[in-house]
C-alpha cells in the first residue's frame, strides 16, 4: 500500500513562493487503479514524482509498503524505484540512434538480465502492445502513439509493482488510446497497482476511484 500524509511542497521563484501541495493525504491499495484529476498547474506531476521517489517534499510522511520514502537517499531512492517503480512520464523522450528494442531494453540492461531474458521481456511488452512489427524501426521515425506505446513498454518492461502514468493517452488518437487502456486494465487484473494523471474523463471511468487535486490538496471525489 502507499500512504501519503500531510505532504507539502513548495517551489520558490524569485521571491515568490508558489505552495503546490499544502496538505496531501492519499492511500492507494495493492492491486488498485486509480486516477488523479485536477486543473492544470494543481500539483499532479509535482505528486507523481514525489510518489516516483524522483522529488523529495518539504515534510509528510511518504510510506511505500514499510519503506519510508521520504528517508530515502539518492542512491536507495534509484534503488526503490528501479525495483518498485514504472513511471511514463509526460511527453516521454526517448533515446535517439538507438532502436525500438534497445529503448525497451534500456532498463534490463542497466539491472544486468542476460541477452535472453531481454529478448523474451522486450518480445512480450512488444507484442502486448502491438508494436512488435516496429521492434527494429530507428525511434526518430516513429508518429507519437508509438512514441507513447513505446515509452509504455519501456516502463513495464521490469514489471514494476506500481505504475504510475503521467497523462499516457494525451497525445494519441482515440483508438491507441482504446488500446493503452485496455493495457492498463490487463496489467491491473495481473495485480498491478496503476496511478494514472488525466484530463480525460473516459480514463477516470476505468479506474477504481478518482480524487482530485485542488488548492494543494488532493481529495476522493468517486
Ligand atoms: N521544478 C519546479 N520549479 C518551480 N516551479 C515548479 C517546478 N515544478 C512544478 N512547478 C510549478 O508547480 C505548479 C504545479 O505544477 P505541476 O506540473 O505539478 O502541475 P500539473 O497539475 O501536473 O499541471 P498540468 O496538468 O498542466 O501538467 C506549477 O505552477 C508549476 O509551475
Amino acid at each position: 500500500m502507499l500512504k501519503v500524509s500531510h505532504l507539502q511542497k513548495s517551489f520558490l521563484s524569485g521571491s515568490h513562493r508558489n505552495d503546490v501541495l499544502k496538505d496531501v493525504n492519499l492511500e492507494i491499495h495493492d492491486g488498485e487503479m486509480v486516477a488523479i484529476m485536477g486543473r492544470s498547474g494543481s500539483g499532479k506531476s509535482t505528486l507523481l514524482n514525489i510518489l516516483a521517489g524522483l522529488e523529495q517534499a518539504d515534510c509528510g510522511n511518504y510510506y511505500f509498503g514499510s519503506t519510508d520514502v521520504l528517508a530515502l537517499n539518492v542512491v536507495h531512492a534509484a534503488n526503490f524505484r528501479k525495483h518498485n517503480i514504472g513511471y511514463i512520464i509526460q511527453n516521454s523522450v526517448l533515446i535517439h540512434g538507438k532502436n525500438v528494442f534497445n529503448n525497451i531494453a534500456l532498463p534490463l540492461k542497466y539491472s544486468k538480465h542476460s541477452k535472453s531474458q531481454i529478448k523474451q521481456k522486450v518480445s512480450f511488452v512488444l507484442a502486448a502492445l502491438h508494436i512488435s512489427n516496429i521492434g527494429y524501426s530507428p525511434v526518430e521515425v516513429l508518429s507519437g502513439g508509438e512514441t507513447q506505446r513505446v515509452a509504455i513498454a519501456r516502463a513495464i518492461v521490469q514489471e514494476p509493482k506500481v505504475i504510475i502514468a503521467d497523462e499516457p493517452t494525451g497525445s494519441v488518437d482515440e483508438e491507441t488510446e482504446d488500446d493503452i487502456l485496455k493495457l492498463f486494465r490487463m496489467l491491473n487484473e495481473q495485480g498491478k497497482t496503476i496511478i494514472i494523471v488525466t484530463h480525460n474523463q473516459k480514463v477516470a471511468d476505468i479506474c477504481d476511484r478518482t480524487f482530485y487535486m485542488k488548492n494543494g490538496s488532493c481529495n476522493l471525489i468517486t
